[in-house]
This record gives C-alpha cells, structure tokens and sequence, in this order.
C-alpha cells in the first residue's frame, strides 16, 4: 500500500526454515505507526511465524526486522517489550497465579520508569470487565476466560504496536465481536496487527489485509480484495461472493464440490 510515512516496523527479505523445510520465503512488509492489519491464511502458511518474527521474538534465517530505525535483535528486550505488545496464541504462565497476581506482575514498570503512568490492577480489572476472575486461578479460566485475561494484560501499557496470534479463536461470537472492534478501533491511534481465521471479520473491520500463503504474501491490499481470485486459491476453496449490504459476505466451497448450483 502506498504511504509515505515513516515505517514503525518493517520486514525484509525474511527466510525462515524448520527441520529442512522452507517455512517463510523473501517476506518484506512494512507498517505505518497507524492501522489495523488482519494476517489471514490457512494452516500452516507462516502467519505464526511471521508475527514471532515482527515481534523479534524469533530470529529469521535471513533477512532482517526493523524497529523504528533499529533492527529489533538490537533493542533490548525491556525496550522492546515497551513497544510491542505480544499476544500469543498459546499462554502458560510459570506459575499457576490468581488473575490479580498476574496483573499485578506484568504491572509493575521497569526499574527506572516512573510508577504513575501505568494503571493499577484494579483499573484493568475494571476497564476490561474482569472482576468475576479477580481471584481465579489461571488454570481454572476457560479458553475463551484467558484469552480475554490475556489481551487486558497486553494492552495495559498501551504498547504502540500490538501484534496478536488469533485472539478470537476461543471467543463466543459476542466476545469475538467485542474484541475485533476494539482492535479495529485501537488501529486508529495505534499499530494493530492480528492474525486470524475469521475472514468475514477480517474484512468488516480490518484497515488492510495481508493473505500469507505457503510462506510467501500472496496479496496485500484493503477491503477490496474480497473479489480476488487469489484469494480462493490461497485458501485452496471456491468463494461465493454473497451480497449482504454496504458489502459483500464470503462463503467458502470445497473444489471437488464442483460447480455452482
Ligand atoms: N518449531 C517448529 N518445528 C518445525 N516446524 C515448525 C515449527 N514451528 C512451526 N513449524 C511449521 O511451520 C509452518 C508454519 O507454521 P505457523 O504456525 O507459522 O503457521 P500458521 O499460518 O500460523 O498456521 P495456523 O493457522 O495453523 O496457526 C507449519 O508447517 C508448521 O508445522
């Protein structure tokens, strides 16, 4: 997309292999301090992988992440952690904490940085609604319970840049709902980047699209590339392209099911 201001983060020429095999392919992208960017494609594409890597929390093979003007292996991880707010798709902590001991660990600012500007744990608490699992165990949270716990520990601090592996995957469509538009709404102000599943979401509500397919972005590009064929063939299926005004929906078909009725 053109855009001339400066890049936040930037990607270029990732390479990662596993076990021999090729994983990502010569991925360069990059990311204005501002949007909301949903990373769609099917298993196994790299979309993962390439968040790991944006959040310097992998290295590539090749290639290389910046940061602002620094490549992200270069900033220290305080720093680093200050900037990019990482929400995995998978979290166990250490230790099995009630849900006020979580927050109150990842609240506590590092050494040096003044205590007033971040939010106590009861702020969090009540911004996002968590009261009921103030005293809960991780382990007795639901899927859907910690993934919500989760993000209100990554957006605590605000980070400028929010990156998070399918946070709807375990939500009840209310929830998913709820949490998409928030996303999409803290894209505004700051840099948003989320991979998912859900395409219709992604394209309701999401600033940019990025379709990783095979290890390689297959496309890039705004809502407009709901018509795309490379779409369908990224997914290995056939859209129907359903009109549900102002826009239209997807409805995925297997190949083999043949042609349309
Ligand atoms: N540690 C690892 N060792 C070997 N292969 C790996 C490892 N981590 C990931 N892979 C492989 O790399 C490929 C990309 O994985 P990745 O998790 O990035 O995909 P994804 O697009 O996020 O998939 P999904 O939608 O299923 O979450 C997959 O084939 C996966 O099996």
């Amino acid at each position: 997309m053109s855009d001339t201001s400066p890049l936040l983060l930037a990607a270029r020429g990732l390479g990662v292999s596993r076990r021999g095999q090729s994983i990502l392919r010569d991925v360069s992208i990059g990311f204005g301090a501002t949007g909301s960017v949903a990373i769609i494609g099917p298993n196994g594409a790299g979309k993962s992988t390439l968040l790991a890597l944006l959040a310097g929390l992998e290295k590539p093979a090749t290639g290389e992440v910046r940061l602002g003007t620094h490549p992200v292996a270069d900033v220290p991880a305080a720093e680093r952690a200050q900037s990019i707010g990482f929400m995995p798709q998978h979290f166990e902590p250490h230790w099995d904490l009630v849900l006020e001991e979580l927050l109150g660990m990842r609240l506590t600012p590092p050494r040096g940085q003044a205590a007033g500007v971040w939010p106590t744990v009861d702020e969090v608490i009540a911004r996002h609604q968590l009261e009921a699992f103030r005293g809960r165990r991780w382990s007795t949270l639901s899927g859907g319970e910690q993934a919500r716990v989760l993000l209100a520990t990554v957006l605590a601090t605000d980070p400028p840049i929010l990156l998070a592996d399918e946070p709807g995957a375990a939500l009840d469509v209310r929830h998913r709902l709820t949490l998409v538009e928030a996303l999409a709404q803290r894209g505004r102000t700051r840099l948003v980047i989320v991979a998912m599943h859900d395409l219709d979401l992604a394209f309701r509500h999401f600033d940019r699209i990025v379709v990783v397919a095979d290890g390689r972005i297959a496309i890039d590009g705004g809502e407009e590339l709901i018509h795309a064929a490379l779409l369908d063939e990224s997914f290995g299926v056939v859209f129907d392209r359903i009109g549900v005004p102002p826009g239209v929906m997807l409805r995925a078909r297997l190949r083999q099911q043949g042609a349309a009725p």
